[in-house]
């Protein structure tokens, strides 16, 4: 039995370990709990954005960490502070409960909000979003698989989706089937144990598009790899669309069997990048519309000329104006904007760019800027260099060839190949996890 505060802080916990420290305070911080009776988990967010993030995207977290820290089933509902919730509260205790099922299968349907109307064209996503569209109007024809590419929140899982939608609006008898590749990996393992492999294969194999999220987590899962081959193969040679997201190349996932790198090939691959000042404006400005948040244009460049690293973050951001608009009784100006943000330490820094992250790095371990771009061997230099260049794709959304250049003309693989033995020695290398939570917030800081 656990009470609601006891789960709500230890979830708190595990949040805080997982996300970023700015998507922790925008989103998870300023949400408080209501009640707790198995399965039902009530929690108060601040506004109906807070509510929409929580929905889309915090839940499946906060379902996976209440099963793995208390071994309960939750079912959440999100109250917006001040509105009296649709149904009587629940009571405050409860029972832990075996496996979560319901909760993990909302993950598998779209979200409405992730239309092709919703989304923003700009420099960084309009080749992706012009293969995005022709897939939707010629599926699996024109490009399967299409693979699309690139860094956190940048809107891969909005555009993959996006063909969902306009596949199902042409013809609303589309079978589509949105899946994570952890998902994917989940089910088919539950098939397993179930002995229920054939409907696992009907669920997948039946489909008339095929959306994976995140592929690169098929990585090292060998048994996961054989199924998607044979699911691939089923799909493919029915014409069938199949639509796959990574935050790499397919040539760059580790342990990716040959047949899946090159079947990954067949299509077409085009990567998303971060937006420029202009899309992240219009981006902001969509939002706010959209959800009818009253912001003046002068406001809004602000936002989006402090949030330089995603869209996710700067949805957060203007997440986090809002609520303090609310909180304060006021409505959204500069001024407001500047305090709102004010906590988020974004204002009168240097703009967060690979060369202040080299210089951060070269300070911390004593080493030359120019030995961390050159190609000295030595551990003393090789290993700070691996750290800067980890830090530079986690924290500044540049591609692997704008990081290996800023790196004295490193090749992209070279990059990867750092950021890969770095991600790797952080599981069992407790000094170095210190050394690079220092410099994260020595760098955040800046
Ligand atoms: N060009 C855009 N126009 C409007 N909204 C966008 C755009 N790009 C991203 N977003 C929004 O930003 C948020 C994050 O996008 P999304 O989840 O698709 O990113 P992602 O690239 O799949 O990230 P991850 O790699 O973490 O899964 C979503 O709410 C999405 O709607």
């Amino acid at each position: 039995m656990v009470d609601k505060d006891t789960l709500w802080a230890g979830l708190k916990k595990s949040f805080q370990a997982d996300l970023s420290s700015v998507t922790y305070n925008t989103w998870v911080a300023s949400a408080e709990p209501i009640s707790f009776q198995a399965p039902h988990f009530r929690l108060q967010v601040p506004s109906q954005l807070h509510k929409d993030y929580w929905e889309r995207t915090l839940t499946p977290k906060l379902v996976e960490f209440a099963y793995s820290d208390f071994q309960a089933e939750l079912e959440p509902e999100y109250v917006i502070a001040g509105q009296v919730p649709a149904t009587p509260d629940p009571e405050t205790t409860m029972t832990p409960k075996s496996v979560p099922t319901s909760t993990v299968r909302r993950q598998n349907s779209l979200n409405d909000k992730y239309t092709f109307d919703a989304f923003i064209i700009g420099k960084g996503n309009e080749m992706a979003n012009a293969a995005a569209q022709a897939v939707s109007e010629e599926p699996g024809t024109l490009y399967n698989p299409l693979f699309l590419y690139g860094g956190v929140g940048l809107g891969k899982t909005h555009l993959m989706q996006a063909i969902g939608h306009a596949m199902i609006a042409a013809n609303p008898n589309t079978n589509v089937m949105y899946v994570t590749s952890e998902e994917f990996t989940n089910d088919m393992v539950m098939s397993i144990r179930d002995k229920t492999q054939e409907q696992f294969r009907q669920k997948y194999r039946y489909v008339d598009l095929l959306l994976v999220d995140d592929i690169q987590f098929f990585a090292d899962k060998e048994g996961t790899q054989e199924e998607f081959f044979h699911t691939f193969e089923q799909l493919y040679n029915n014409s069938k669309q199949i639509v796959l997201t990574s935050d790499r190349l397919p040539n760059d996932i580790p342990k990716l069997q040959d047949r899946l790198v090159s079947r990954f090939k067949w299509g077409l691959s085009v990567d998303i990048t971060a937006p420029d000042l202009e899309t992240r404006i219009a981006i902001l400005r969509n939002k706010a519309d959209r959800e009818q948040i009253q912001i003046p244009d002068d406001a809004l460049s602000i936002i989006a000329s402090q949030v330089n690293s995603n869209v996710r973050e700067l949805e957060g951001a203007l997440a986090r104006v809002q609520a303090y608009s609310k909180l304060q009784h006021h409505e959204i100006d500069e001024d407001l904007v500047h305090k709102a943000l004010k906590s988020l330490n974004l204002e009168n820094k240097p703009t967060l760019t690979i060369e202040l992250i080299q210089q951060k790095v070269a300070a911390y371990f004593d080493v030359n800027v120019v030995d961390l771009k050159g190609k000295k061997r030595m551990k003393e230099i090789v290993v700070p260099r691996q750290i800067a260049m980890y830090l530079a794709r986690e924290l500044t959304n540049s591609s692997l060839p704008k990081i290996g250049k800023a790196f004295g003309g490193k090749d992209h693989t070279t990059v990867l190949h750092s950021c890969d033995k770095i991600a790797d020695a952080l599981t069992s290398d407790p000094k170095l996890s210190e050394n690079i939570q220092q410099l994260k917030i020595e760098i955040q800081r800046r």
